[in-house]
């Protein structure tokens, strides 16, 4: 393909010079682009094959970057980056270096607002609208594409509820395509598609909540579409333009398994076919969590399974397709999600609640309000904690152990292998009389033989997994690997021990004794932030024992970890087995 028309822009102005006629041709260019560069590079597909009409229509008829555009979530914006300038540099996508894979305020002025997490845009673009009219900006236009899964959740429902009482000059439109990762789920979702038949006309929510309603209209109708935002550019106060289109657009694949291709992977361009990936039995922990929780559902009547909107990132969708009456997708909703287990809690079932580590920070005052204050036995399974790799700084679950460890009641492990997540979570159902959170990685875990029987775990107790007379290393969950690699490479691998905490609440206070005893230097390891999470509990407790050993405390620095691969942010950072052998190397 050539590019007639893609070649020919710069920025949006050079799209605005386009005659109608061509945009169409335009659209076919910019599609097929994203899916040559997705095919090789990775990334978010379908959300953006579905949105690249909605896209030109958007900047050919309004005056962006002057008029504020925001994408929620922000993983559909691809086509909205290549027409804004990054068309050259699009192949460096969520590349180390490269740019994000969301839009980012400081790599554009296209891009209005810092997007990641979902359902922020409806609150920023009123944030916006206000701003305007308070400095008199009264042509500027505000602008918030979110899609039905995303409006689905509370933090949307609050900005509609504020912008219906505004004159602010808002205009929300909905990309309904029937579909989150997973399949949208909720009344809301009922209520959309009964909209779509034509049999919801009456009660029209939206028009309820005071704004100026229109559509549904066919999102991949391009006229059509820069018709209705010509028309909605010049009506004031909010408004609302609801859109169907399909999500992966396009490409036949994609449109037909929508799920597969939110993400594909590398595929073929000219085919659309998945590129096989190398055969391997070691499970992803999340395979390992959505398989265990079935076996123990299978044996403990009382365990539910709680994920907002996440069934196939956290292989909850298992347990949904065996025992849907016990599992439950609840949307985009992580609040919802933490209260409703701790009201399940209440009633003697155990819930076991998984939620990405970086989406739980949207529950934080549940946690402590609904669920620690009164000290419910909630089982907390944070997917995706540490680096999460391409995502980047808004997916990173890199704060948790932080934000956690000062909650009491609490108690919060993480499993060094997958073995120690099956055990914990055996340990858990079983009944702790608290709430605890297990935190493991995105990826592999380290071995094909990983269904073994269950053991109980002894809450608070650490294990030595390497002894050593001089320096003892000391670390919680999967970053273990890179130590033991580390320390079998350095200089005298004789000398140094290797300890896995384990618990990072509560620690295990007489191991520590043990190492802070009989050892000099002291180097904690962990993949999360230095600032409040495992070495800084270890630093507490050598203060509150008077222990002056030398302590190196490693992870992650108190700055922002942008997209790469994780072993590339891994070497950034010092936490990959080179720079830890160095490390040790220069301490021996
Ligand atoms: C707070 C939060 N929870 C979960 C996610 C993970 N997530 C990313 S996209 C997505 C689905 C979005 O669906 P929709 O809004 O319908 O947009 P579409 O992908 O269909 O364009 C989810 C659940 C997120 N980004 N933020
Ligand atoms: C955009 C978004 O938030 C999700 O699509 C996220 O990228 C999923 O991450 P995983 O690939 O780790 O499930
Ligand atoms: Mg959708």
């Amino acid at each position: 393909m050539q590019n007639t028309f893609l070649n020919t822009i710069n920025s949006p102005e050079d799209l605005r010079r386009l005659k109608p006629d061509d945009l169409q041709k335009l659209a076919k260019e910019l599609r097929e682009f994203i899916i040559n560069i997705v095919a090789t590079k990775e990334g978010h597909l379908g959300a953006s094959l579905g949105v690249v009409e909605l896209t030109i229509a958007l900047h050919y008829v309004f005056n962006t970057p002057e008029d504020q555009l925001i994408w929620d979530v922000g993983h559909q914006a691809y086509g909205h980056k290549i027409l804004t300038g990054r068309k050259a540099i699009f192949h460096t996508n969520r590349q180390l270096g490269g740019i994000s894979g969301f839009p980012k305020r400081d790599e554009s002025e296209y891009d209005s607002f810092g997007v990641g997490h979902s359902s922020t845009s409806i609150s920023a673009a009123l944030g916006m609208a206000i701003a305007s009219q308070l400095k008199g900006e009264i042509h500027k236009q505000h602008i918030a594409v979110i899609g039905d899964a995303s409006i689905a959740s509370g933090m949307a429902f609050e900005g509609l509820n504020h912008a219906g009482v505004t004159d602010a000059n808002l205009l929300v439109i909905l990309n309904d395509n029937a579909i989150g990762i997973d399949p949208s789920v909720g009344a809301l979702k009922m209520y959309l598609t009964n909209v779509k038949k034509g049999t919801q006309k009456r009660n029209n929510i939206i028009k309820a909540l005071n704004f100026d309603y229109s559509g549904p209209i066919d999102g991949h109708d391009l006229p059509m579409v820069i018709s209705e935002l010509n028309r909605l550019k010049h009506i004031k106060g909010p408004r609302f333009l609801h859109i169907i289109t399909t999500k992966g657009k396009g490409l036949r694949q994609a449109e037909e398994d929508q799920v597969k291709y939110h993400a594909p992977g590398k595929f073929d361009s000219s085919t659309g076919e998945l590129m096989p990936k190398a055969a391997s039995k070691v499970p992803k922990y999340q395979d390992v969590f959505g398989h265990t929780i079935v076996e123990l559902a299978k044996q403990n009547k009382t365990i539910v399974g709680i994920t907002p909107a996440m069934p196939t990132g956290s292989s909850l969708k298992y347990m949904m397709d065996i025992m849907p009456e016990r599992a439950f997708d609840v949307g985009i909703a992580e609040q919802h999600a933490v209260t409703m287990a701790a009201g399940m809690a209440t009633q003697g079932l155990i819930p076991f609640c998984n939620i990405y580590s970086t989406f739980l920070q949207r529950a934080y005052d549940q946690i402590i309000h609904d669920v620690a204050i009164q000290n419910l036995p909630v089982i907390f399974c944070l997917d995706r904690a540490g680096l999460v790799g391409e995502d980047g700084a808004t997916h990173h679950g890199i704060y948790d152990l932080s934000y956690l460890r000062c909650i009491p009641n609490l108690i919060i492990f993480a499993p060094r292998n997958e073995m120690e997540l099956r055990n914990i979570m055996y340990t858990a159902q079983l009944g702790l009389n608290h709430p605890i959170a297990i935190r493991y990685p995105r990826g592999k875990g380290i071995t094909e033989n990983w269904k073994q029987p269950f053991e109980t775990i002894n809450i608070g107790t650490g294990v030595t997994l390497k002894s050593g007379d001089s320096i003892a290393v000391l670390s919680i969950g999967t970053i273990a690997k890179n130590i033991t690699e580390a320390i079998s490479n350095c200089n005298n691998a004789e000398a140094v021990a290797h300890y896995d905490l384990r618990f990072v609440k509560p620690l295990d206070e007489t191991l520590l004794h043990h190492i802070f005893e009989k050892h000099g230097t002291l180097i904690t390891i962990e993949d999360h932030s230095v600032i409040g999470g495992f070495g800084s509990a270890v630093l507490e407790f050598a203060a509150s024992h008077n222990y002056k050993n030398p302590t190196n405390v490693l992870g992650i620095p108190d700055t922002i970890i942008e997209h790469g691969s994780v072993n590339e942010l891994q070497q950034q950072i010092g936490l990959d087995v080179n720079s830890i052998t160095t490390l040790l190397n220069t301490l021996l």
